[in-house]
């Protein structure tokens, strides 16, 4: 029998990191060791860093952009343990610097770890792959609760991404961010976002392909993040012993296309 893995919980008090702790605990293949909390919070659940780094095997992340960046840097400077990062919001530098410290240990980095959601992207890509561009309009919203700082969501760019590369476009190309006042008519291939925060909505995510006389519409909804949670699980398991380098969650899902 192979030994539980030791498991840290970043931001472990939040509403993501309770429904991890409730996951490994009913898993006898981990061990909670610890959460690492704000720097200055204390309390018997938390850990201190150096010894997060010390004797964990796997660090999960549901803190904020700044946060799990910083913790990725640290874990790089340590040599270990591997990382799994499922915060969102994260600016283009701070991937840069998610992507540098991958050089130095493994990190599993996803905006969204459920089943559904991954399996939505490959269907995303097919689908801008085969409506034409001059013909086919393509939307993206997502809807969340009221306690959510970052948007678009993980998940809407990565569903934004995948439209992209479905039409071999890079998306900072064609992105258009909410839309207010007199902006002008719509631009011929442009990938539009819009955004909804209200009440306790798990996470809410639709891509509408609009053309003059059909529309088709992909959605997913999010129930209960204890899905989430076992997605970053499964993600942990993937990447414990790995020494180095960047993945998703296609790669723990197999879900990659060659
Ligand atoms: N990838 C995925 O599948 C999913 C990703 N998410 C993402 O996960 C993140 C967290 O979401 P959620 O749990 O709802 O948010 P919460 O606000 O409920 O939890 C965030 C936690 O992070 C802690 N935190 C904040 N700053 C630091 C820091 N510097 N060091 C350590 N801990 C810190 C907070 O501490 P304190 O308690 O002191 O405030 C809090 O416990 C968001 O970015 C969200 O988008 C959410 C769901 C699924
Ligand atoms: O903040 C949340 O709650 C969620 N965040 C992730 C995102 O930004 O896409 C995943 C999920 O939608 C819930």
């Amino acid at each position: 029998m192979t030994a539980p893995c030791k498991i840290v919980v970043a931001g472990g008090r939040g509403q993501m990191g309770q429904a991890v702790i409730r996951a490994l605990n009913a898993d006898p293949a981990f061990i909670h060791i610890g959460n690492l909390g704000r720097p200055g919070s204390t309390g018997d659940d938390l850990i201190s860093l150096a010894a997060a780094l010390d004797e964990a095997d796997v660090i999960i992340d549901f803190t904020t952009s700044k946060a799990a960046t910083e913790l990725s840097e640290a874990c790089a400077a340590s040599g270990r343990p591997a990382l799994v990062i499922g915060a969102t919001g994260f600016e283009p530098d701070q991937l840069g610097r998610i992507s540098e410290a991958a050089r130095r240990i493994a990190i599993v980095r996803s905006g969204n770890f459920s089943l559904g959601v991954n399996m939505l992207v490959g269907l995303v890509a097919q689908a801008a792959r085969i409506f034409p561009r001059e013909t086919w309009d393509i939307e993206i919203s997502e809807a969340h609760h009221r306690r959510k700082v970052d948007a678009p969501s993980g998940t809407a760019l990565m569903l934004g991404e995948a439209a992209a590369q479905g039409r071999g476009v890079s998306l900072a190309a064609v992105e258009r961010r909410g839309r207010d006042g007199s902006f002008g008519e719509r631009l011929l291939g442009e990938i539009g976002f819009s955004v909804m925060r209200g009440g306790g909505i798990v996470g809410e995510h639709s891509v509408t392909f609009a053309a003059a006389e059909e529309v088709v519409t992909l959605s997913h909804s999010a129930l209960d993040r204890g899905m989430f949670a076992r997605g970053a699980l499964s993600a942990a398991r993937w990447i414990a012993g790995r020494t180095s380098g960047e993945h998703d969650m296609q790669d723990v899902l197999s879900l990659k296309r060659s």
